[in-house]
Formats: structure tokens, sequence, C-alpha cells
């Protein structure tokens, strides 16, 4: 008799309860580091079961608008004391089911409880400014109300963080919330999930319904009683929501892609921006939308940069994110594996010269997971593909300059504009990139990647819809601004 245990099945979460879908269909979630292994089952929705959560979520704003703002933050104070108890499980899952190592996925989770422990003060702080009338007589001032249902489309890259720095600033605004969490990490997901309901959010305020995302994402966008749309995922499918939202008039966010670069000045720290190209470049196997992809070098220093980072690069270790000694997992899907694979041949064929890695590992104990070696490109040319189209895995893309004109030029001859950073000692150098650089998030002498959650982020040009997510930003998306004039 075997004595190996099914995986678990999870279930929507409508009107505070759990729920099978109609469909009675589930699918497999596998893990990355291994596609023998199933995490769990999740259900395949359809979309009677998100009319379902919409129309619960519809009714339960009525009451949840209504609450005091500190009264919506306990309930996230509770959550976040909820998660906290299960961050170790949580983060284990996280690792299974998307291939980040655990220490990336403990941290994360450890930002998914302190972004709700944030948002629950913000339910304490103001929401609006007195403004001077020009009838002496009258008080004029500003309020915010929230939308009422929000949709929450998330992907599969930071499957903790990204709902909840969605879902928070949603509640505490006073919206209810329908998650659809990518379907790779719905497990995860679930588990966020079980937090608060743990927390005891009323009926209806949270909900989650796993699926496709052709039907449950776009059923989300395209439902007549969803208020907003909040979306972090690929560009063309951020763009198809963002039309379908639009078509209805309702208000929608999109954090898209990225083509992020890391300038290497002259003057720089090399070893710092060794340090820095590497954690931002290929931490969670590239897979983040602030990830650094070109790293554009100036001459002086291109040879000494480029043989401290090979040195670095060539002792990375790749395995399942589960075992201590794996500096990077696998990518997160086998789509996404194939995706890297043949950008990197793209870059073979366009003419750059492969320095390392490109290739599976070939150790036999990997062969089952998505895993790919750390890939660098030298004598990359701005055009080719690979310096132009967002990747999301490790390959990065060497490409030389003489000045710093020209690295700023390069570095902004892209669709996309989310993040940007420079290692430099010099002022002038910094002050330049910050005020030539087109991207959302500049940084200096510190990696492309590693957001805030009390700071603003987004992008420019096609990394978003340019909206702003995060820290006070977020009361823009989740609310609309009302205008109040009153005379006695
Ligand atoms: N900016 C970022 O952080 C991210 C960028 N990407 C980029 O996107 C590429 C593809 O990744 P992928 O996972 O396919 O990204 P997608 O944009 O397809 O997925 C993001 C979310 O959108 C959902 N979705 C898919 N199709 C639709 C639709 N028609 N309408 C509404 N929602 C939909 C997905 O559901 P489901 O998973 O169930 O299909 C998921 O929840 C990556 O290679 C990377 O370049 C990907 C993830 C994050
Ligand atoms: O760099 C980060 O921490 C956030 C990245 C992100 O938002 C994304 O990849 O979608």
């Amino acid at each position: 008799m075997s004595t190996a245990l099914k995986a678990p099945t999870y279930l929507n979460y409508i009107n505070g309860e759990w729920s099978a879908s109609a469909s009675g269909e589930t699918a497999a979630s596998i893990s990355p580091a291994n596609r023998n292994e199933t995490v769990g089952y999740v259900q395949v929705s359809t979309a009677q079961d998100l009319d379902h959560a919409v129309q619960s979520a519809k009714q339960a704003h009525k009451a949840w608008r209504k609450l005091a703002g500190s009264a919506r933050g306990d309930f996230l104070y509770k959550a976040a004391s909820a998660m906290e108890k299960r961050l170790d499980e949580i983060a284990e899952t996280m690792t299974r089911e998307m291939g980040k190592t655990l220490p990336e996925a403990k941290g994360e989770t450890a930002r998914g409880i302190a972004i709700l422990r944030y948002y629950a003060g913000e339910g304490m702080r103001k929401i609006g400014d007195v403004i001077p009338s020009t009838d002496s007589e009258a008080l004029m001032f500003t309020t915010r109300v929230p939308l009422g249902v929000v949709g929450v489309i998330s992907p599969w890259n930071f499957p903790v963080a990204i709902p909840i720095w969605k879902m928070a600033p949603a509640l505490i605004y006073g919206n209810t919330v329908v998650l659809k969490p990518a379907q790779e990490t719905a497990v995860t997901a679930a588990k966020v999930i079980e937090c608060f309901v743990e927390a005891g959010f009323p009926a209806g305020v949270v909900n989650m319904v796993t699926g496709k995302g052709s039907v449950i994402g776009q059923g989300l966008a395209e439902h007549p009683d969803v208020n907003g749309i909040t979306f972090t995922g690929s560009n063309q499918v951020g763009k198809q929501v963002g039309q379908a939202a639009l078509a209805r008039g309702a208000k929608y966010q999109l954090e898209m892609g990225g083509k992020n670069p890391v300038i290497i000045a002259a003057d720089a720290d090399l070893d710092l921006a060794v340090e820095g190209t590497i954690s931002g470049g290929l931490r969670s196997t590239g897979q983040k939308c602030t990830a650094t992809s070109r790293v554009i070098v100036q001459s002086a220093v291109y040879d000494e940069f480029k043989q401290k980072l090979l040195d670095k690069v060539q002792s990375i270790t790749v395995g399942d994110g589960l075992q201590g000694e794996s500096w990077m997992g696998p990518c997160a899907n086998e789509n996404q594996l194939q995706t890297v694979m043949s950008y990197i041949q793209k870059g073979i064929d366009e003419g750059a010269e492969l320095l390392h890695g490109g290739n599976r590992p070939d150790d036999a104990g990997l062969a089952d997971g998505f895993y790919v070696t750390p890939t660098v490109f030298d004598n990359v040319k701005p055009s080719m593909t690979i310096a132009q189209e967002e990747i999301f895995g490790p390959v990065l893309a060497l490409i030389k300059v003489d000045t710093l004109e020209q690295a700023i030029e390069i570095a902004n001859d892209v669709d996309f504009g989310l993040s940007a950073s420079i290692y430099t000692s010099s002022i002038s150098n910094l002050l330049s990139f910050i005020e030539d650089m087109e991207a959302g998030l500049v940084r200096v002498n510190a990696e492309t990647a590693g957001v805030e959650l009390q700071a603003p982020f987004g992008g420019m040009k096609q990394s978003s819809s340019h909206s702003r997510e995060q820290g006070q930003a977020a009361i823009e998306f989740f609310t609309s601004i009302k205008t109040v004039f009153v005379k006695s």
C-alpha cells in the first residue's frame, strides 16, 4: 500500500466560505524544482463563481465602507499577526510552488506582514484637506470615498507581497476585494487568504477566485459591478485588462514589465557594483519586474568589471530553493524556462557573445526542474532583442559605452521605464542620472530591485498605466476625491 499523501485541494473563498467551483474541475499546482511534485490542487473556476464573489463583495461593501478607518485597520493588524505565526509555513509553500529560495520567500512573507501593518495604520491618517473658499462664510474641504468592489489580478513572481500590497490599501480605504491570483501560485494565495479569514473580516469583504486568466481575470476586468481593477503582470495582458476596464468606465491600474539598466561609471566602486548587478539581476532567477537586465559599463573599467562579475557569477549555486546551499532556484514554470532559453538563443543568433551560462545545468538531480544557469552576454548592441525586450530570467547583457551621456541615452532607449540604477562616486554623474533617467524608480549605488513598501512604486513609459502603488500613493487609486462645500 502506498503511504504517499495526496496533495491537498484548495477552494475558492467567497462570501465568508470556502467553496468548490461550479465546474467541479481542479488543476495541479506543481513545483518548478521538480515537475513531478504537486504542491496542491486549486479550483478551475467559472464565470458563475466569479459573479457570486463579485455580488458578495458588492453586498459587503455597504457596511464595510461605513466602518471607521481604525476599525478596518484592526482587521489588517489581525491578518498581519495571523501571517506572522505562519511565516515559515507560507514561505516554504511559496518556495515549493514558485521556486524562489527560502530566504527570499521568508523575506517576502515578512514584507507582506509589514505592508499589512503599514496600511492598518493608514486607517488613522488624514484623507482630505481644508481649502479656503472664496466665500468667507463657507467651509470647503476634500474627503475621499472608496471605489466599491476592487478586482485584484496578481502574478506569480511575488505571490504574497503583490496581492497584499494591492488588497491592504483597497481594504483600508473601504473597498471590498475579489482576488484572482496567478494560477501558478494559487496555493500560496490560498494560505494568504487563510490569514485574512483568521482575522475575522466580515463575509464578502475579501474573496478569492482561482482559475484561468482568460476566464477569471478577463471576467473581472469586464464585470459591470467591479469598480476598480489593479493588475500586475505582462504588458500584453495588462493592456487587455486596461482596455476592458476603460470600455466600461472602470478605474484601472497596471504594473507591467521592465528592461532595467544598471550603469557602471568609470569612478564606481566595482566590487559594490558587481554585488548589486548580481543581486539585482539574478536573485529570484531574474523574475522581478525590477530585475537588472542591461549592464551598461564605461569602457575605462569594462574589462575589470567584466572579470569581477564573471568570477562571482561562476560561483553561483543553482538548485532547489529549499536547500540551504542553493543561491538561485528554477524558473517559476516551464513556459518561463522556454521563454528564457529562446531569448538566449536569440542573443547568440544576433551576434552577442555568450560569456557564461546559457544552458540547463547538467546535474542529473535537477533534470526534472525548470532550471537554467545564470547567463552573461558580452558585446551586446543596444538594438539587439536581448537589450530591448523583457526576458524575466537570469540573463545579463553587457553593453560598453565611452561616456556617461551615452550610457544614459542607451539606458533610456527602450519601451520600458520602471527602475534604473547607477554606480558612481561622482555627484555630477548621479545628478545627471537622476535628472535624465526615464524611470519611476532611480537608485544610486544600489541595485535596481528593492522596493520599499512606504514609498510610491510604478513605472514610466510602457511599464505602467502611470499611476503609483504602495506607500501613501496608493490612496490615489483606491479612492475618489469628493470636494465638499458647506454653507450654513
Ligand atoms: N511585472 C511583473 O511583475 C510581471 C511580469 N511578467 C511578464 O509577463 C510574462 C508572462 O508571464 P505570465 O504569467 O504569462 O503573465 P500574465 O500577464 O499572463 O499573468 C499575470 C496575471 O494575469 C492573469 N491573466 C492572464 N490572462 C489574462 C487575461 N486575458 N485577462 C486578465 N487576466 C489575465 C494571470 O492569470 P493566470 O496565471 O491564471 O494565467 C495572472 O493572474 C513574463 O515572462 C514576464 O515578462 C509576469 C509576471 C509578473
Ligand atoms: O523589486 C521588488 O521588490 C518588486 C518587484 C515587482 O513589483 C515585480 O516584480 O512585480
